[in-house]
Parts: structure tokens; sequence; C-alpha cells
């Protein structure tokens, strides 16, 4: 059934919650190097704001682990978006304390404020009840408009929903449609990309994705772990020791089903993350010990490109690389430009594989860039997305044919 939207409420004068995935990528100096996941979140603002709605955004950035920490401050993010919207967005100095509840209470019709990031408080990854009515405490009415971390069941993302009106913002109804619709009956060959650095979060979708899938390319930091998998040295790649199991049953898996599982065949490895680092080129059974893989290699990179280009859905998540250091870039925009060439229907999602196909410059030659990365993936697999799940929905009003 659709979801109720923000439009299906009546906003004017309220104190509207929001959550939003303002967890943008950041350069070493704190500097916001892709700010799409604000952009994404702006048509549901600036329609609150026309209403004279009263808008309080949360999100988290990072993981600082319930733990104040300012490497982690939204307040980028609150200057960034106040850039965007052409008004001042004060942030409060907590998440749902004196300041947060101050600053509410000095909302005017159409006013915007940030609470500071979610995930300082060690109850908002822990869903307590008693964190969610807090947040409830600040507002009259929910709105979920965090596509990206729609696959979290926290207290910000589904919790507060027991304690408030819920419904969907625009970003995460345009997301969720528009990946159903796509992925509903996908054209053939359908391939995923996946790679990146979340390796335990995401290498649980595998199993289902091999259900789904003719061919799944593993590169970045989660094909490591499969490379171990075979037997193969890792220097010091990041590698997850605990999933090395799980990797090889999910080889065996592929086989048994048919499905092509590629792993690169060559490999960056350098003896540090700086861009001017010693490095080279290997074969994947060539990692020397004190090196750390950290791009595929062009013949890698050619082979997936190849791939890419024959197929006609491709779904990618995670870099396949460091890209943000120069050096480590290369396999990552050789698969941007090839996701771009690809004749089929292209979705890349998640945030640092969306600042990646920015910064190679093919953005506008993909079908859909989603904002998220993990949460597309779950949604690929068919899984209900708990931040989905708590929203309101409207009865269906298709005419019936004829
Ligand atoms: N071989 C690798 N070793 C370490 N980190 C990697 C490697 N390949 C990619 N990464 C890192 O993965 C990060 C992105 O991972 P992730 O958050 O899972 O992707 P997304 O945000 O696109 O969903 C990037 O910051 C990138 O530097
Ligand atoms: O950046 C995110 O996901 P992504 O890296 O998979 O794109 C989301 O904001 C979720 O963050 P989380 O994986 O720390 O819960
Ligand atoms: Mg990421």
């Amino acid at each position: 059934m659709p979801l109720k939207t923000v439009r299906d409420v009546d906003v004017t004068g309220r104190r509207v919650l929001v959550r939003v995935d303002f967890n943008v990528p950041l350069s070493p100096d704190g500097e916001i190097t892709d700010d799409t996941r604000i952009r994404a979140a702006l048509p549901t603002i600036r329609y609150l704001v026309d209403q004279g709605a009263r808008v309080v955004l949360c999100s988290h950035l990072g993981r600082p682990k319930g733990k104040v920490d300012p490497r982690y401050s939204l307040k980028p993010c609150a200057v960034r978006l106040g850039q965007l919207i052409g008004r001042e967005v004060r942030i409060a100095e907590d998440v749902t304390g004196p300041s947060a509840r101050a600053l509410g209470a000095r909302l005017r019709n159409g006013d915007v404020m940030l609470l500071e990031n979610l995930r300082f408080d060690p109850r908002e990854e822990a869903n307590d009840p008693g964190f969610a009515r807090e947040l409830a405490d600040l507002a009259d009415l929910y709105v979920n408009d965090a596509f990206g971390t729609a696959h979290r069941a926290h207290a910000s993302t589904a919790g507060v929903a027991a304690y408030l009106p819920a419904v969907a913002g625009f970003l995460l109804q345009k997301e969720v449609d528009v990946m159903g619709k796509a992925l509903a009956n996908p054209d053939r060959p359908f391939l995923a990309i996946l790679g990146g650095a979340k390796v335990s979060d995401k290498i649980g979708v595998i199993e289902n994705l091999l259900g789904k899938v003719d061919r799944l390319l593993i590169g970045g930091g989660m094909a490591n772990t499969f490379l171990r998998a075979l037997g193969h040295g890792t220097g010091k790649s990041l590698v997850e020791e605990d999933k090395v199991d799980q990797a090889r049953k999910l080889l065996e898996k592929a086989k048994e089903r048919g499905v092509d599982l590629w792993l690169p065949e060559d490999l960056v490895v350098a003896t540090a993350l700086d861009p001017n680092a010693e490095h080279r080129i290997v074969k994947k059974e060539e990692i020397p010990d004190g090196w750390m893989a950290v791009d595929i290699g062009p013949d890698t990179a050619r082979r997936f490109a190849g791939a890419i280009r024959q197929s006609m859905t491709v779904v990618w998540n995670g870099p396949m690389g460091v890209f943000e250091v120069e050096p480590f870039s290369r396999g990552t925009f050789a698969v941007a430009e090839a996701v771009a060439g690809s004749p089929g229907l292209t979705i890349v999602g998640g945030g640092d594989s969306v600042a990646a196909v920015h910064a190679a410059g093919v953005a506008d030659r993909i079908t859909h860039i989603s904002t998220g990365g993990g949460a597309t993936l779950e949604f690929l697999e068919g899984r209900e997305l708990p931040g989905v799940a708590v929203l309101e929905t409207k009865p269906d009003v298709t005419p019936p044919a004829g």
C-alpha cells in the first residue's frame, strides 16, 4: 500500500520531527566532500517551510558509538543546509537535552533547526523507548526522510513512530517507489557490484542476492575477506576475520546456484593509506606481508567494465578502492564510467559510492542515484526496511482496470 506522506497531513504551525540522513562524506579536515544527501532532503524541508511547519531535523553522522565527539558534529551540515535553503538553520548543542528543547520551544512557523548527532546518545542505536519518547516530545508529527538509514531499527528511524503520527518524506517515498518499480521485474542479465568497507554489515545480503542476480562482482574492502576465504594472504588489508567462514560458504553457494561471483584477479597494494605511499599492482595471490589492498587492479577493472556493459540491469554499492586517495581511485572510476555506459537500467547507491560517481563526473548518466547503500542492498534483497515498516499507509486508490 502507498505510504502516507507529508502531503497527506496538516503541518501548518505544527512541530515536525524530520529524520534525515545527513551522513555525508567528510574530508580529513572535516569539510563536506559530497552534499548529495543534504540536497536530496530539500524537497521535504522546503515543503514544510512553505507550509509554515516548525521543522526539527535530526540525523546521525558517522559512528561516534554513543559518545559526544566533535569530529562527528552536525554543525557543517547545518551550515550547508542554511546556504541551500537561504535561511538560518540553528543547531542544538545536544540531542534531546536542554539546548534542543529550548531551541524547539522558540521555533516559529517556517523555522528550521537541527539536533546534534543522534549517535552521541547510546540510546539511539539501542532503539531505547525512553530516548524515542524524548525525541517524540520535541514534536507533534514524525516524518522519516532518511532512506539511507531505513535499514536500521533505531530510536529515530523506528522507535519514535510509536509515539507520534508517522509519515514519509518525499525522498523516502521516491526511493521506495523508483527502486520498487525498477527491481520488481528486472531486465536480464542482472548484475550487482559490491565493494566498500562495511563488510560485516553487508556480507549478509549476498546470500539473498544470489537468488536475484545473474552475476555478482565483488571489489573494494569486501573482496579481501573473500580472498582470505580462498586461502590467500592479505597483508594488512581490511579483512573481517570472523566473516571468512561465511565468505567461504557464499563462494560455494554461488557455485551451486550457477551465479557468477567474480573477485579481483589483480589489485593495487600500498604500504599506507597515503597519496605518497609506495604502491604497485600484484596478482590476487601475491599481496605482500605488510602491504594492503587499496584498489582493484587494471585487468580486473577491464574485466568488470566488460561485464557491466553487457548487463541490462546494474546495481552498485561500495567503492572498488580507497578512491578518496587519488592514486587509488582508478578502479572505482573505471567502474563508474562503465556503469554510466551500460545500456540498461543503472542504480548506484551509498553515501560514498555516490560521492565517487560525482567525482568521476558521470552522475547524469546513471538511471537512479540512491541515497542508500546498505538500505538499497536490503531493499534489493526483498527485506522490509524497519524505517519504512513503521510508517502509515493509505488505501490504494488505483481504479480497477477496464
Ligand atoms: N580495499 C579497501 N580497503 C579499505 N577501505 C576501502 C577499500 N575499498 C573501499 N574502501 C572504502 O570503503 C568506503 C565506503 O564504504 P561503504 O560505506 O560501505 O560504501 P557506501 O557509502 O557507498 O555504501 C570508502 O570510504 C572507501 O575508502
Ligand atoms: O552511510 C550510510 O550507509 P552506506 O555507507 O551504506 O551508504 C547510512 O547513513 C547508514 O549508516 P550506518 O551504516 O553507520 O548505519
Ligand atoms: Mg558509506
